[in-house]
């Protein structure tokens, strides 16, 4: 399938209150579903507890049973992808910052667990950082998952493209004052890679940052296809899969890479 339909679901995350953002998280979840009709929806990172890290460890998922007894049964319901966002999950009696995805079938495909974590929100202190990356088939497209400070490491993205990823799912917290960072490193690696890029932010405050939303769906050319304000909305934007090759024999970066120089 070369059109694919995208929404990504831009809200407000209520700091350690797991159980009130996974409700909000499921409504909106249903409308955005119902009322655009996407193939795939993206929810923002660590929408269960937000940044409350302290209590991580006791109040985060349980290998991911939270997110996967919210989603599964409604990714069948509607025929979508939903990529949940991520969440504090526990495994082994630790805390990663975990994505899943779960098909059009309602079956979980797999997950990734954020590989850099970002020092300035202390996540060093209290998280593990993950150990592989992760794609998965999209109607019959590679696409993979990346989160929010892991777009500041070109390497990780360029592997995935050289996996032949074509499009890149970016669920994030990303506050201010670094806006035009987010906008600039999303372009970027949109352009580089040749590929769709679909990023959600969220928006709100926690005790220490306040959250810009500015989620964008971005194509392989760079062109911003569509962007969220700074309040809570849902954005939508088709991806049309078939001007991922035309581009890359246009420009051909894959061939004209000189592996040699680089490391
Ligand atoms: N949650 C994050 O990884 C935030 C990353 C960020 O703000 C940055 O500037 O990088």
């Amino acid at each position: 399938m070369d059109k694919i339909k995208v929404s990504a679901i831009q809200m407000d995350i209520q700091f350690g209150q797991s159980e009130v953002n996974r409700q909000r998280l499921v409504d909106t979840m249903h409308r955005a579903l119902k009322q655009q009709q996407s193939n795939v929806v993206l929810a923002p990172e660590m929408w269960n507890l937000g940044y409350d890290l302290e209590n991580a460890l006791k109040n985060g998922d349980r290998d991911g049973e939270m997110v996967k007894s919210s989603f599964t049964a409604i990714a069948k319901q509607y025929g979508s992808y939903i990529i949940p966002g991520s969440v504090a999950n526990v495994r082994n009696i630790k805390v990663f910052n975990t994505t899943y995805v779960i098909d059009n079938h309602g079956d979980v495909r797999g997950y990734y667990d954020k590989i850099h974590l970002f020092r300035l929100m202390n996540e060093e202190k209290y998280l593990e950082s993950g150990n592989k990356r992760f794609t998965f088939d999209l109607y019959g497209h590679k696409a993979g998952i990346v989160i929010c400070y892991d777009i500041r490491f070109p390497e990780l993205i360029r592997s995935m493209a050289l996996d032949g990823m074509e499009v890149l799912f970016v669920p994030a917290e990303w506050p201010h004052p670094r806006l035009y960072h987010w906008r600039s490193l999303l372009i970027a690696r949109a352009i580089e890679n040749q590929m769709f890029v679909v990023a959600t932010n969220r928006v709100g405050s926690d005790p220490n940052n306040t959250f810009f939303g500015h989620s964008m769906i971005i194509d392989p050319w760079g062109e911003v296809i569509a962007e969220g304000t700074e309040e809570e909305e849902i954005i939508t934007a088709e991806l049309d899969l078939s001007i991922v090759p035309e581009i890359r024999n246009r420009i051909p970066v894959f061939k004209d890479r000189k592996e040699e120089f680089y490391f």
